[in-house]
């Protein structure tokens, strides 16, 4: 198992997702001789995980069932241990686009107003460079995951992290979930010393309290030819300075957009039937029994209806492009 390769069999030493209903899931470190306690009984990893196919249904000590499903990012950013604020995969996939991060050519378009959003996409056929990614801070590593899936095999992740506890404990998840060859973790402050690396990412993203005085770092920090850069804040007074910290510094194509998921209620709605009348073409005779037409007929159509209000702000990202220098 790791996270960016997918294994048919759960092994020993594998992180699983213990699936127990849509809203109840659980990480498992699989461990033989281990057991796991569930409200449907005990999994025992010896007999009921290792060597079983991911997607099983396994039936638990007191006759419940589970399913065992392979790690993913997306499984991951619902299930992780919280040290901080996360990013969720609604703003991560745009994030992933938006950042040119997915192997072969994909181009995108975007309004320049606030809130607004408009994406072209067209794909190229695939394959595979060698992309660098610089990310702070790396709280608990919930977009670290998604970046690491989607520049694998070939690339790389610098991610900075001041706190010194959670850059430790975000490197021994990488290292259990078998993607630290592809990610260097430093404890360092984003905004001082920068991401200790010059002139070689494609991609940075800034998700720290004042990213504006992480912007002369991260430009430092990104390829000759240029780059794009993505910065995440909840408040639109940070927006403001990180635009101006990319102005500032020669960024280019500056948007901020705000992604909002709108799930639609699907209902059945009745729509009356028009009466257009008697049909001119047909001779009605004086004494034919034909039934007028109803005046109050209607038809069944099955519906979605957009919410009223869209709740769940997360934050805005702001993207901006380095051009060639
Ligand atoms: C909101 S969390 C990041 C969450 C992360 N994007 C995720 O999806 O899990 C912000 C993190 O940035 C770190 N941080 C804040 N300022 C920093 C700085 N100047 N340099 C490095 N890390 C910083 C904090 O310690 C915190 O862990």
């Amino acid at each position: 198992m790791s996270f960016v390769e997918y294994s048919d069999c759960i092994q020993d030493g594998d992180v699983a997702i213990v699936y127990l209903g849509h809203e109840s899931m659980t990480p498992v470190k699989v461990k033989r001789g281990a057991q796991t306690q569930t409200r449907y009984g005990v999994i025992r990893h010896s007999t009921d995980l290792i060597g079983q196919r991911y997607g099983s249904k396994v039936t638990c000590s007191k006759g419940g069932w589970v399913y065992v499903l392979h790690p993913t990012p997306e499984l991951w950013t619902v299930n992780l241990p919280h040290r901080t604020q996360i990013l969720y995969t609604t703003d991560i996939a745009t994030i992933t686009m938006m950042l040119e991060l997915k192997p072969g050519s994909v181009v995108c378009e975007s309004e320049p107003q606030l809130l607004k959003l408009h994406i072209i996409v067209s794909v190229s056929p695939v394959f595979i460079l060698p992309v660098c990614v610089c990310v702070s801070g790396t709280g608990s590593g919930s977009l670290s995951h998604a970046i690491l899936r989607t520049i694998a095999p070939t690339g790389h992740l610098h991610t900075v992290e001041f706190h010194q506890q959670r850059s430790e404990k975000v490197l021994e998840e990488f290292k259990e979930h078998r993607v630290d060859h592809l990610v260097t973790v430093r404890n360092q402050d984003a905004c001082k010393d920068g991401f200790g690396v010059t002139g070689v990412a494609d991609a940075v993203f800034l998700d720290i309290p004042s990213p504006w005085e992480a912007v002369k770092h991260a430009k430092a920090a990104m390829k000759k030819h240029g780059g794009r850069v993505c910065s995440f804040s909840p408040c639109i007074e940070q927006v403001q300075k990180t635009c101006e910290a990319f102005s500032d510094q020669g960024f280019e194509e500056i948007n901020s957009i705000e992604v909002l998921l709108r799930v639609h209620d699907v209902r059945t709605v009745y729509l009356p039937l028009p009466d257009f009348g008697p049909d001119p073409s047909v001779q009605i005779q004086p004494d034919s029994t034909i039934t007028p037409p109803q005046n109050h007929a209607s038809i069944a159509v099955k519906t979605t209806i957009p919410p009223r209000d869209v709740q769940g702000h997360t934050g805005y990202l702001t993207f901006a492009t380095k051009p060639r220098t």
